[in-house]
């Protein structure tokens, strides 16, 4: 197991762990609905989609409706010239900005390892004037590889100063796509119980789990202690 000494880098997950983010995938996934003349899908329909990044979800979209295959490409293109925009339905759950900035207080390193593209990723960080806090955003197109293959959250944490050979560090997320991405890298994942999951945490790899944000700063040190020990 790897060990963390303090400071302990912080790598996080973006939708359905530090922001909730559905209604706005939902409704920019129903304004390119409309615009095939597709009847639109329930908000939990859509947030169950969600996880695996843009060509995921498009993938699973065609599955539920009539829609062909092939249109694939032309819908993800749709879909991201109104994603980067759509911040309007969006939330910061609550306790998110006082958490971060408890453990950015602390000297962790703060990263962002998400499978939602680098540009709407960067601009809803912008949005919530978050993006300054983390010293690396990696997107879901950054890397050839998305969660929950490890090469993204190895790349954070590389980005925030873990030596490569022996990566150390916490992932903080919600999805069966990031307790996978931990396992495979081999970290301490604490898992927000609120976010996006379609799975029984106890069916997932977590070392915690945690459904409000001002208990996230008593975790981190409790689990880079542990690691620590
Ligand atoms: O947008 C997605 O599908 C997933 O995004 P996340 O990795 O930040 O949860
Ligand atoms: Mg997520």
């Amino acid at each position: 197991m790897n060990t963390c000494l303090a400071p302990c880098p912080l790598v996080f997950d973006l939708d359905g762990t530090l922001l909730d983010s559905a209604p706005d995938i939902h409704a920019t996934v129903n304004a390119v609905l409309r615009t095939q003349d597709v009847p639109p899908l329930s908000l939990d329909r859509v947030r169950s989609f969600v996880g695996g990044g843009v060509d995921i979800l498009w993938r699973k979209i065609i599955l539920a409706t009539a829609l062909p295959p092939e249109a694939q490409g032309d819908l993800v293109a749709s879909f991201m010239a109104r994603y980067h925009h759509a911040t309007a339905l969006t939330r910061l759950y609550p306790n998110v900005l006082e958490s971060l900035g408890v453990l950015a207080d602390r000297g962790h390193p703060l990263g962002i390892c998400t499978n939602k593209p680098l540009g709407p990723a960067r601009a809803v960080l912008e949005h919530f004037g978050l993006i300054s806090l983390f010293g690396v955003v990696i997107g879901g197109d950054s890397l050839p590889q998305k969660k929950p293959d490890p090469a993204p959250l190895h790349a954070s944490l590389a980005a925030l100063g873990s030596d490569p050979a022996h990566p150390r560090g916490i992932y903080v997320g919600d999805s069966e796509f990031d307790a996978e991405c931990a396992a495979n890298a081999g970290l301490p994942f604490l898992i927000f119980s609120r976010g996006y999951r379609n799975t029984a945490i106890s069916d997932l790899y977590h070392s915690a789990e945690f459904d409000n944000f001002a208990h996230l700063p008593g975790l981190v040190e409790q689990h880079a202690e542990l690691a620590r020990a």
